[in-house]
Protein backbone atom coordinates (compact mmCIF):
# COMPACT_ATOMS: atom_id res chain seq x y z
CA UNK A 1 0.00 0.00 0.00
CA UNK A 2 1.31 3.25 -0.85
CA UNK A 3 2.18 5.96 1.93
CA UNK A 4 -1.12 7.95 2.53
CA UNK A 5 -0.45 11.86 1.25
CA UNK A 6 -1.12 13.05 4.34
CA UNK A 7 1.56 11.19 5.73
CA UNK A 8 4.32 13.90 6.37
CA UNK A 9 8.14 13.43 5.08
CA UNK A 10 10.97 15.12 7.10
CA UNK A 11 14.04 14.62 6.92
CA UNK A 12 13.88 12.42 9.95
CA UNK A 13 10.47 10.84 10.59
CA UNK A 14 10.05 8.22 13.27
CA UNK A 15 7.65 5.80 13.25
CA UNK A 16 6.03 3.46 15.42
CA UNK A 17 5.58 -0.65 14.76
CA UNK A 18 3.39 -2.70 17.11
CA UNK A 19 4.79 -6.29 16.89
CA UNK A 20 2.22 -9.19 17.78
CA UNK A 21 0.89 -9.99 21.55
CA UNK A 22 3.62 -13.43 21.62
CA UNK A 23 1.49 -16.93 22.21
CA UNK A 24 2.52 -17.59 25.97
CA UNK A 25 0.09 -18.62 28.14
CA UNK A 26 -1.93 -15.49 30.24
CA UNK A 27 0.28 -12.49 28.40
CA UNK A 28 -1.96 -9.53 28.86
CA UNK A 29 -2.09 -6.31 26.62
CA UNK A 30 -1.21 -2.59 28.06
CA UNK A 31 -3.64 -0.25 26.61
CA UNK A 32 -2.37 1.94 23.97
CA UNK A 33 -3.87 4.64 21.34
CA UNK A 34 -2.98 6.50 18.87
CA UNK A 35 -4.25 10.30 17.75
CA UNK A 36 -3.23 11.46 14.17
CA UNK A 37 -2.58 14.98 14.51
CA UNK A 38 -0.83 18.07 11.90
CA UNK A 39 2.24 17.59 13.60
CA UNK A 40 2.22 13.75 13.55
CA UNK A 41 0.86 11.25 15.70
CA UNK A 42 0.77 11.01 19.37
CA UNK A 43 0.68 7.73 21.21
CA UNK A 44 -0.67 7.25 25.62
CA UNK A 45 0.10 4.13 26.73
CA UNK A 46 -1.65 2.93 29.98
CA UNK A 47 -0.54 -0.31 32.28
CA UNK A 48 -3.75 -0.62 34.33
CA UNK A 49 -3.10 -1.61 38.34
CA UNK A 50 -3.89 -4.98 40.06
CA UNK A 51 -7.18 -4.48 40.12
CA UNK A 52 -7.70 -3.80 36.56
CA UNK A 53 -8.49 -0.04 37.23
CA UNK A 54 -6.55 2.84 35.22
CA UNK A 55 -7.23 5.71 37.59
CA UNK A 56 -6.01 3.57 40.94
CA UNK A 57 -2.59 4.54 42.39
CA UNK A 58 -1.05 1.70 41.32
CA UNK A 59 -1.97 2.41 37.57
CA UNK A 60 1.09 4.06 34.98
CA UNK A 61 0.40 5.96 31.80
CA UNK A 62 2.02 8.10 29.62
CA UNK A 63 1.52 10.28 26.47
CA UNK A 64 3.75 11.28 23.79
CA UNK A 65 3.87 14.72 21.64
CA UNK A 66 2.48 14.48 18.67
CA UNK A 67 5.90 13.26 17.01
CA UNK A 68 5.68 10.02 15.11
CA UNK A 69 5.19 10.27 11.14
CA UNK A 70 3.12 6.56 11.82
CA UNK A 71 1.82 4.19 13.52
CA UNK A 72 2.14 0.86 12.23
CA UNK A 73 -0.01 -1.88 14.26
CA UNK A 74 0.72 -5.84 14.79
CA UNK A 75 -1.31 -6.66 11.55
CA UNK A 76 1.13 -4.96 9.12
CA UNK A 77 3.50 -6.88 7.81
CA UNK A 78 6.88 -5.94 6.49
CA UNK A 79 5.99 -5.17 2.95
CA UNK A 80 3.54 -2.55 4.59
CA UNK A 81 6.09 -1.14 6.81
CA UNK A 82 8.55 -0.90 3.08
CA UNK A 83 5.85 0.49 0.88
CA UNK A 84 5.05 3.51 3.59
CA UNK A 85 8.61 4.10 4.78
CA UNK A 86 11.66 2.88 2.33
CA UNK A 87 9.85 2.30 -1.39
CA UNK A 88 9.49 6.60 -1.06
CA UNK A 89 13.15 7.51 -1.13
CA UNK A 90 13.64 5.63 -4.04
CA UNK A 91 13.86 8.84 -6.03
CA UNK A 92 16.53 10.27 -3.89
CA UNK A 93 18.87 6.85 -3.67
CA UNK A 94 18.66 7.17 -7.64
CA UNK A 95 19.51 10.86 -7.48
CA UNK A 96 22.74 9.26 -5.73
CA UNK A 97 21.80 10.58 -2.68
CA UNK A 98 22.05 8.33 0.78
CA UNK A 99 19.08 7.17 2.84
CA UNK A 100 19.33 5.82 6.76
CA UNK A 101 16.84 3.67 8.58
CA UNK A 102 17.45 2.19 12.17
CA UNK A 103 15.47 -0.23 13.85
CA UNK A 104 15.08 0.50 17.65
CA UNK A 105 13.34 -1.41 20.48
CA UNK A 106 13.70 -3.98 23.27
CA UNK A 107 15.20 -7.37 22.37
CA UNK A 108 12.20 -9.74 20.99
CA UNK A 109 10.33 -6.50 19.65
CA UNK A 110 10.98 -7.37 15.99
CA UNK A 111 14.23 -5.41 15.44
CA UNK A 112 15.68 -8.02 13.42
CA UNK A 113 12.32 -9.06 11.79
CA UNK A 114 11.75 -5.99 10.44
CA UNK A 115 15.52 -5.02 9.09
CA UNK A 116 16.08 -8.68 7.64
CA UNK A 117 13.21 -10.41 8.71
CA UNK A 118 13.07 -14.15 8.84
CA UNK A 119 11.27 -15.82 6.08
CA UNK A 120 13.23 -14.50 2.83
CA UNK A 121 11.14 -16.33 0.83
CA UNK A 122 7.57 -14.70 1.36
CA UNK A 123 7.46 -10.88 -0.41
CA UNK A 124 5.84 -10.11 2.54
CA UNK A 125 7.33 -10.88 5.87
CA UNK A 126 11.06 -10.20 3.20
CA UNK A 127 12.85 -7.33 5.45
CA UNK A 128 13.09 -3.77 4.33
CA UNK A 129 17.01 -4.42 3.76
CA UNK A 130 16.67 -7.16 1.05
CA UNK A 131 13.24 -5.39 -0.36
CA UNK A 132 15.72 -2.42 -0.87
CA UNK A 133 18.05 -4.87 -2.50
CA UNK A 134 15.29 -6.46 -4.63
CA UNK A 135 14.03 -2.77 -5.92
CA UNK A 136 17.35 -1.52 -6.05
CA UNK A 137 18.21 -4.34 -8.55
CA UNK A 138 14.95 -3.49 -10.85
CA UNK A 139 16.34 0.05 -11.47
CA UNK A 140 19.48 -0.50 -12.71
CA UNK A 141 18.88 -3.67 -14.65
CA UNK A 142 17.09 -1.64 -17.09
CA UNK A 143 20.00 1.18 -16.79
CA UNK A 144 22.35 -1.65 -17.48
CA UNK A 145 20.87 -2.76 -21.04
CA UNK A 146 23.32 -1.56 -22.88
CA UNK A 147 26.26 -0.16 -20.49
CA UNK A 148 30.01 -0.87 -20.80
CA UNK A 149 31.15 -3.54 -18.73
CA UNK A 150 33.31 -1.32 -16.39
CA UNK A 151 30.38 0.81 -16.31
CA UNK A 152 27.40 -1.56 -15.32
CA UNK A 153 25.66 -1.13 -12.08
CA UNK A 154 25.84 -3.51 -9.10
CA UNK A 155 25.01 -2.73 -5.50
CA UNK A 156 28.03 -3.32 -2.93
CA UNK A 157 26.75 -5.06 0.39
CA UNK A 158 29.14 -4.01 3.61
CA UNK A 159 27.45 -5.51 7.05
CA UNK A 160 29.15 -5.42 10.40
CA UNK A 161 28.19 -4.97 13.89
CA UNK A 162 29.64 -2.44 16.19
CA UNK A 163 30.21 -3.60 19.84
CA UNK A 164 32.05 -1.51 22.77
CA UNK A 165 34.72 1.08 20.52
CA UNK A 166 35.01 -1.92 17.50
CA UNK A 167 33.56 -2.71 14.39
CA UNK A 168 33.36 -6.54 13.06
CA UNK A 169 33.00 -7.46 9.72
CA UNK A 170 30.26 -9.96 9.11
CA UNK A 171 31.54 -10.21 5.30
CA UNK A 172 35.20 -11.06 6.43
CA UNK A 173 34.71 -13.96 9.17
CA UNK A 174 34.14 -11.36 11.85
CA UNK A 175 37.01 -9.23 11.55
CA UNK A 176 37.72 -6.85 14.27
CA UNK A 177 38.41 -3.46 12.82
CA UNK A 178 38.69 0.11 14.61
CA UNK A 179 37.17 2.86 14.13
CA UNK A 180 39.66 6.10 13.80
CA UNK A 181 39.57 9.42 12.79
CA UNK A 182 42.24 9.97 9.89
CA UNK A 183 44.61 12.22 8.87
CA UNK A 184 42.32 13.52 6.15
CA UNK A 185 39.63 13.76 8.14
CA UNK A 186 37.35 11.23 7.57
CA UNK A 187 35.85 8.16 9.52
CA UNK A 188 37.74 4.76 8.97
CA UNK A 189 36.79 1.26 9.67
CA UNK A 190 39.95 -0.99 9.02
CA UNK A 191 41.19 -4.20 9.98
CA UNK A 192 44.55 -5.30 11.59
CA UNK A 193 47.69 -3.69 9.78
CA UNK A 194 49.54 -6.56 7.71
CA UNK A 195 52.80 -6.40 6.50
CA UNK A 196 53.10 -7.32 3.05
CA UNK A 197 56.72 -7.95 0.76
CA UNK A 198 58.65 -4.51 0.27
CA UNK A 199 57.88 -3.70 3.78
CA UNK A 200 54.38 -2.51 2.10
CA UNK A 201 52.16 -2.17 5.28
CA UNK A 202 48.34 -2.50 4.18
CA UNK A 203 45.36 -1.96 6.47
CA UNK A 204 41.99 -3.70 4.85
CA UNK A 205 38.89 -1.20 5.05
CA UNK A 206 35.67 -3.49 6.11
CA UNK A 207 35.00 -5.40 3.05
CA UNK A 208 32.78 -4.30 0.44
CA UNK A 209 31.19 -7.10 -1.17
CA UNK A 210 29.92 -5.99 -4.96
CA UNK A 211 26.63 -8.02 -6.25
CA UNK A 212 25.15 -8.58 -10.02
CA UNK A 213 22.15 -10.20 -8.87
CA UNK A 214 19.75 -10.07 -6.06
CA UNK A 215 20.24 -13.99 -5.90
CA UNK A 216 23.89 -13.18 -5.53
CA UNK A 217 23.38 -10.47 -2.68
CA UNK A 218 20.98 -12.57 -0.84
CA UNK A 219 23.42 -15.57 -0.96
CA UNK A 220 26.61 -12.77 0.84
CA UNK A 221 23.88 -11.79 2.72
CA UNK A 222 22.67 -14.94 4.38
CA UNK A 223 26.09 -16.05 5.18
CA UNK A 224 27.09 -12.88 7.28
CA UNK A 225 23.95 -13.13 9.23
CA UNK A 226 25.04 -16.56 10.16
CA UNK A 227 28.17 -15.23 11.32
CA UNK A 228 26.00 -12.61 13.79
CA UNK A 229 24.74 -16.04 15.85
CA UNK A 230 27.93 -17.68 15.72
CA UNK A 231 29.21 -18.97 18.95
CA UNK A 232 26.67 -18.30 21.29
CA UNK A 233 24.09 -20.23 22.82
CA UNK A 234 21.75 -16.94 23.97
CA UNK A 235 21.57 -14.95 20.27
CA UNK A 236 18.76 -12.70 21.13
CA UNK A 237 21.33 -11.67 23.94
CA UNK A 238 24.02 -10.87 22.06
CA UNK A 239 22.56 -9.63 19.17
CA UNK A 240 21.11 -7.24 21.15
CA UNK A 241 24.64 -5.79 22.39
CA UNK A 242 25.38 -4.65 18.78
CA UNK A 243 24.64 -2.09 16.58
CA UNK A 244 24.66 -3.93 13.27
CA UNK A 245 24.82 -1.87 10.20
CA UNK A 246 23.46 -2.85 6.48
CA UNK A 247 25.02 -1.04 3.86
CA UNK A 248 23.27 -1.49 -0.59
CA UNK A 249 25.46 1.38 -2.32
CA UNK A 250 25.06 1.40 -5.95
CA UNK A 251 28.76 0.66 -7.41
CA UNK A 252 30.14 0.11 -10.80
CA UNK A 253 33.49 -2.10 -11.65
CA UNK A 254 35.20 0.83 -12.84
CA UNK A 255 34.40 2.67 -9.10
CA UNK A 256 35.41 -0.47 -7.08
CA UNK A 257 38.46 -1.00 -8.72
CA UNK A 258 39.17 2.79 -8.32
CA UNK A 259 38.83 2.25 -4.27
CA UNK A 260 41.00 -0.97 -4.41
CA UNK A 261 43.65 1.35 -6.06
CA UNK A 262 43.55 3.76 -3.36
CA UNK A 263 44.12 1.36 -0.94
CA UNK A 264 47.00 0.24 -2.73
CA UNK A 265 48.65 3.13 -2.87
CA UNK A 266 48.15 3.74 0.91
CA UNK A 267 49.85 0.39 1.35
CA UNK A 268 52.90 1.78 -0.69
CA UNK A 269 53.23 5.12 0.98
CA UNK A 270 53.43 3.62 4.38
CA UNK A 271 57.40 2.33 4.30
CA UNK A 272 58.12 5.64 2.11
CA UNK A 273 56.90 7.92 4.67
CA UNK A 274 57.99 6.10 7.78
CA UNK A 275 61.51 6.05 5.97
CA UNK A 276 61.46 10.14 5.39
CA UNK A 277 60.53 10.36 9.17
CA UNK A 278 63.15 8.00 10.22
CA UNK A 279 65.60 9.97 8.38
CA UNK A 280 64.74 12.86 9.59
CA UNK A 281 64.77 12.17 13.16
CA UNK A 282 67.84 10.44 12.87
CA UNK A 283 69.77 13.46 11.54
CA UNK A 284 68.52 15.48 13.89
CA UNK A 285 69.45 13.28 16.94
CA UNK A 286 73.29 13.79 15.12
CA UNK A 287 72.85 16.96 15.24
CA UNK A 288 72.42 17.71 19.14
CA UNK A 289 73.90 16.73 21.64
CA UNK A 290 73.16 16.55 25.44
CA UNK A 291 74.96 19.13 27.82
CA UNK A 292 73.30 19.58 31.28
CA UNK A 293 74.69 23.14 31.44
CA UNK A 294 73.09 24.30 29.11
CA UNK A 295 69.39 25.79 28.52
CA UNK A 296 66.90 22.85 27.64
CA UNK A 297 69.30 20.53 28.13
CA UNK A 298 70.77 20.08 24.57
CA UNK A 299 73.15 22.12 22.02
CA UNK A 300 73.98 21.21 18.68
CA UNK A 301 76.97 19.38 17.95
CA UNK A 302 80.18 21.06 16.52
CA UNK A 303 81.20 18.06 15.35
CA UNK A 304 77.90 16.93 12.76
CA UNK A 305 76.58 18.65 10.18
CA UNK A 306 72.93 17.90 9.40
CA UNK A 307 72.78 16.16 5.67
CA UNK A 308 69.85 18.31 4.87
CA UNK A 309 70.05 16.49 0.98
CA UNK A 310 69.65 13.19 2.65
CA UNK A 311 66.38 14.55 4.45
CA UNK A 312 65.46 16.40 1.13
CA UNK A 313 65.64 12.86 -0.88
CA UNK A 314 63.41 10.59 1.32
CA UNK A 315 61.05 13.48 1.46
CA UNK A 316 61.00 13.79 -2.49
CA UNK A 317 60.62 9.98 -2.48
CA UNK A 318 57.44 10.09 -0.22
CA UNK A 319 56.11 13.02 -1.79
CA UNK A 320 56.32 11.00 -4.87
CA UNK A 321 54.10 8.54 -3.20
CA UNK A 322 51.68 10.88 -1.72
CA UNK A 323 51.04 12.18 -5.36
CA UNK A 324 50.42 8.92 -6.61
CA UNK A 325 48.07 8.33 -3.83
CA UNK A 326 46.38 11.96 -4.72
CA UNK A 327 45.71 10.82 -7.88
CA UNK A 328 44.24 7.42 -7.31
CA UNK A 329 41.62 9.71 -5.06
CA UNK A 330 40.97 11.95 -7.60
CA UNK A 331 40.52 9.08 -10.18
CA UNK A 332 37.64 8.01 -7.63
CA UNK A 333 36.13 11.49 -8.04
CA UNK A 334 36.45 11.52 -11.55
CA UNK A 335 34.30 8.31 -11.78
CA UNK A 336 31.44 10.03 -9.69
CA UNK A 337 31.64 13.21 -11.92
CA UNK A 338 31.89 11.49 -15.06
CA UNK A 339 29.39 8.70 -14.44
CA UNK A 340 26.32 8.54 -17.08
CA UNK A 341 24.16 7.31 -14.24
CA UNK A 342 23.48 10.04 -11.38
CA UNK A 343 22.66 7.05 -9.14
CA UNK A 344 26.53 5.95 -8.93
CA UNK A 345 27.28 6.40 -5.06
CA UNK A 346 23.18 6.30 -3.87
CA UNK A 347 22.95 4.30 -0.98
CA UNK A 348 21.12 2.38 1.83
CA UNK A 349 22.02 2.30 4.91
CA UNK A 350 19.93 -0.19 7.99
CA UNK A 351 21.15 -0.12 11.10
CA UNK A 352 19.44 -2.91 13.84
CA UNK A 353 20.54 -0.39 16.94
CA UNK A 354 21.81 -2.81 20.22
CA UNK A 355 18.46 -2.92 22.34
CA UNK A 356 16.95 -0.69 23.85
CA UNK A 357 16.80 -2.63 27.56
CA UNK A 358 20.36 -0.74 27.94
CA UNK A 359 19.42 2.81 27.26
CA UNK A 360 18.82 5.21 30.09
CA UNK A 361 18.16 8.58 29.75
CA UNK A 362 18.83 9.73 33.22
CA UNK A 363 21.75 7.76 33.97
CA UNK A 364 24.83 6.85 32.90
CA UNK A 365 24.29 2.85 33.57
CA UNK A 366 22.21 0.72 31.55
CA UNK A 367 18.51 0.26 32.37
CA UNK A 368 18.75 -3.22 32.29
CA UNK A 369 19.13 -4.44 36.13
CA UNK A 370 21.50 -5.35 38.16
CA UNK A 371 21.58 -9.14 37.18
CA UNK A 372 24.49 -8.23 34.15
CA UNK A 373 28.21 -9.05 34.52
CA UNK A 374 30.73 -6.24 34.87
CA UNK A 375 31.43 -6.73 31.47
CA UNK A 376 27.61 -6.48 30.26
CA UNK A 377 26.86 -3.19 32.72
CA UNK A 378 30.14 -2.18 31.00
CA UNK A 379 28.54 -2.58 27.38
CA UNK A 380 25.84 -1.63 28.52
CA UNK A 381 26.86 2.01 29.43
CA UNK A 382 28.75 2.30 26.05
CA UNK A 383 25.39 1.63 24.38
CA UNK A 384 23.55 4.05 26.78
CA UNK A 385 26.36 6.78 25.84
CA UNK A 386 26.05 5.62 21.40
CA UNK A 387 22.26 6.04 21.80
CA UNK A 388 22.56 9.43 23.37
CA UNK A 389 25.73 10.79 21.16
CA UNK A 390 22.43 9.68 18.18
CA UNK A 391 20.26 11.59 19.34
CA UNK A 392 22.26 14.61 20.13
CA UNK A 393 23.60 14.21 16.46
CA UNK A 394 20.30 14.42 15.23
CA UNK A 395 19.67 17.19 17.37
CA UNK A 396 22.27 18.88 15.98
CA UNK A 397 21.93 18.12 12.35
CA UNK A 398 18.03 19.26 12.40
CA UNK A 399 18.97 22.71 14.39
CA UNK A 400 21.53 23.54 11.40
CA UNK A 401 24.69 23.48 14.15
CA UNK A 402 27.77 24.01 12.57
CA UNK A 403 29.75 21.14 14.90
CA UNK A 404 28.10 18.04 14.93
CA UNK A 405 29.20 16.10 17.70
CA UNK A 406 29.95 12.81 15.23
CA UNK A 407 33.44 11.73 17.96
CA UNK A 408 30.83 11.60 21.02
CA UNK A 409 30.85 7.56 20.20
CA UNK A 410 32.43 4.75 17.58
CA UNK A 411 28.64 4.45 16.89
CA UNK A 412 28.09 7.84 15.75
CA UNK A 413 31.82 8.24 13.96
CA UNK A 414 30.67 5.01 12.27
CA UNK A 415 27.46 6.82 10.52
CA UNK A 416 29.33 10.08 10.30
CA UNK A 417 29.94 9.78 6.02
CA UNK A 418 26.12 8.50 5.84
CA UNK A 419 24.40 11.46 7.76
CA UNK A 420 26.65 13.53 5.78
CA UNK A 421 25.98 11.58 2.65
CA UNK A 422 22.06 12.18 3.63
CA UNK A 423 21.94 16.23 3.21
CA UNK A 424 19.07 15.86 1.06
CA UNK A 425 18.52 12.23 1.59
CA UNK A 426 16.40 11.01 4.31
CA UNK A 427 16.74 9.36 7.57
CA UNK A 428 14.00 7.37 9.54
CA UNK A 429 14.03 5.31 13.13
CA UNK A 430 11.63 2.48 13.74
CA UNK A 431 10.45 2.00 17.68
CA UNK A 432 9.56 -1.86 17.66
CA UNK A 433 7.79 -2.36 20.99
CA UNK A 434 5.63 -5.13 22.21
CA UNK A 435 1.86 -4.46 23.53
CA UNK A 436 3.10 -7.07 26.53
CA UNK A 437 2.01 -6.01 30.02
CA UNK A 438 5.26 -7.21 31.61
CA UNK A 439 7.40 -5.47 28.83
CA UNK A 440 5.26 -2.08 29.48
CA UNK A 441 9.03 0.13 31.28
CA UNK A 442 10.79 -1.78 28.41
CA UNK A 443 8.04 0.00 25.65
CA UNK A 444 7.82 2.87 27.42
CA UNK A 445 11.61 3.50 27.42
CA UNK A 446 11.85 2.90 23.78
CA UNK A 447 8.82 5.26 23.28
CA UNK A 448 10.59 8.13 24.97
CA UNK A 449 13.55 7.67 23.37
CA UNK A 450 12.00 7.82 19.80
CA UNK A 451 9.78 10.97 21.22
CA UNK A 452 12.79 12.79 22.21
CA UNK A 453 14.61 11.53 18.42
CA UNK A 454 11.42 12.62 17.09
CA UNK A 455 11.87 16.32 18.85
CA UNK A 456 15.45 16.20 17.98
CA UNK A 457 14.99 15.60 14.55
CA UNK A 458 12.53 18.36 14.04
CA UNK A 459 9.50 16.36 12.60
N1 LIG B 1 5.91 -7.48 13.71
C1 LIG B 1 6.10 -8.78 13.88
N2 LIG B 1 5.32 -9.67 13.25
C2 LIG B 1 5.52 -11.00 13.40
N3 LIG B 1 6.48 -11.55 14.18
C3 LIG B 1 7.30 -10.71 14.82
C4 LIG B 1 7.15 -9.29 14.71
N4 LIG B 1 8.10 -8.71 15.45
C5 LIG B 1 8.81 -9.73 16.00
N5 LIG B 1 8.33 -10.91 15.63
C6 LIG B 1 8.86 -12.22 16.01
O1 LIG B 1 9.37 -12.14 17.34
C7 LIG B 1 10.63 -12.81 17.46
C8 LIG B 1 11.72 -11.85 17.96
O2 LIG B 1 11.89 -10.82 16.99
P1 LIG B 1 13.33 -10.24 16.60
O3 LIG B 1 14.35 -11.32 16.60
O4 LIG B 1 13.16 -9.47 15.35
O5 LIG B 1 13.61 -9.29 17.82
P2 LIG B 1 14.82 -8.27 18.03
O6 LIG B 1 14.21 -6.99 18.46
O7 LIG B 1 15.70 -8.23 16.83
O8 LIG B 1 15.58 -8.94 19.24
P3 LIG B 1 17.15 -8.85 19.65
O9 LIG B 1 17.44 -7.43 19.96
O10 LIG B 1 17.21 -9.68 20.86
O11 LIG B 1 17.94 -9.38 18.50
C9 LIG B 1 10.94 -13.39 16.08
O12 LIG B 1 10.53 -14.74 16.06
C10 LIG B 1 10.07 -12.58 15.15
O13 LIG B 1 9.70 -13.29 13.99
Amino acid sequence: MPPKKSQKLTPFNVYIRWRPLPEEPGATEIQKTQKPGDEGHLVSLSLPDASGSSTGRGARSWTSAPSFAKVFEADDNNRSVYDNVVSQTFPRIMAGKTCNFFAYGHTGSGKTHTIVGYDHEDPQQVGLCLSAAKELFQNIEGLNGSAEPDQKLAVGLRMYEVRKKSAFDLLNGHTECFVREGQDGKVHIRGETETLEGGKVRVKPILVVPCWSFEELRTVLEKGLDLRATGTSTVHDKSSRTHAVFELEIVNKALVEARDAVIERQAELVPHGKFATDVYLEENTKAYISNPDVRGGYMVNPDYTINQGRIDAAEAIKREYEERLELAEAKVQEIFATSQHPCLGGKFVFVDLAGSEYYDQKSSTSAAGSKQTAEEKQEGRQINSDLFALKEVIRARSSNQTRIPFRSSPLTMVLREHFLGSEDGFSAMILTVSPTADQYAATMNTVKYGNLVAMAGGS
